[in-house]
């Protein structure tokens, strides 16, 4: 591996189940350890990065956005550009930076990253989305490197039973790993850190190849004011 190049880890999901969050929580408990980035993807603001660096965690200058101006998924997995040079900006003038989490934007079920962006990823859904969303599958929650099903502490204010929700993910995903996570479970968030970590190891080590969790379902965009942007397509 060049000697500036980081391990690049993907961080994905539907709008608001906790990404921000789940990188705030590794920066939290891993910067003392390992040397971190951020790069942040918001359609029209940097308001995530605003976020990440008011919650004092890393250095801010470290926390970097890149605004999309179109769908996440594209920024993500299409035209990766403004991604790749923000990263490589990043470790270019931090080297050297063990770890660049990368935030998508919210986005929908089925939006992953390209393994041109990142050499692993992290799926997060969570319990307030419902118990279902888990067993219906789709390429993030079968394939990214990890799947998280988060905010376990909202779980009896659902009616979401956790256990069921992590079997049925797990057998969605042939027993890659699944972490029920709450930032107010030290034990989850240990697991957590602990997956960071090895998966940190493994990718400096060449023990790691990324995998392409495929292609998006077919979908359509639509603008602001809804009128159809593109006829129905995949990525
Ligand atoms: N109860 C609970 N709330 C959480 C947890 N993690 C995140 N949240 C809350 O969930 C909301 C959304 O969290 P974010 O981290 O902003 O989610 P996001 O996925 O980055 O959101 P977008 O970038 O808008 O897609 C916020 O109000 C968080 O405080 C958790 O473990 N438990």
């Amino acid at each position: 591996m060049h000697e500036t190049r980081s391990f690049r880890l993907g961080v994905a999901g539907p709008v608001g189940t906790g990404k921000s969050s789940l990188i705030a929580t590794v920066c939290r408990e891993l910067a003392d350890e390992l040397r971190l980035g951020v790069i942040t993807n918001d359609i029209y603001t940097d308001e995530d990065a605003r976020l990440l660096r008011s919650a004092g965690v890393l250095d801010p200058d470290r926390i970097r956005a890149v605004e999309t101006g179109a769908c996440p998924h594209t920024a993500i997995r299409d035209d990766v550009t403004p991604n790749l040079i923000a990263v490589e900006d990043l470790e270019r003038d931090f080297a050297p930076l063990d770890v660049v989490l990368v935030e998508s934007g919210g986005d929908n079920l089925t939006a992953t990253f390209s393994p041109a962006l990142v050499d692993a990823q992290i799926f997060v859904l969570d319990v307030a989305g419902g118990g279902d969303v888990a067993r219906k599958g789709g390429p993030g929650i079968a394939r990214a490197d990890l799947l998280i099903v988060n905010k376990t502490d909202l779980a009896p204010y659902v009616g979401v039973d956790v256990e069921q929700m992590v079997k049925d993910a797990s057998e969605a995903r042939d027993g890659k790993p699944v972490i029920a996570l709450s930032r107010t479970d030290p034990a989850s968030v240990a697991e957590l850190t602990e997956w960071v970590r090895t998966m940190t190891a493994h990718v400096r080590t060449g023990g790691h190849t990324p995998v392409d969790p495929g292609p998006m379902a077919p979908h359509s965009h639509v603008g602001e004011d809804g009128t159809l942007i593109t006829h129905v397509h995949s990525h």
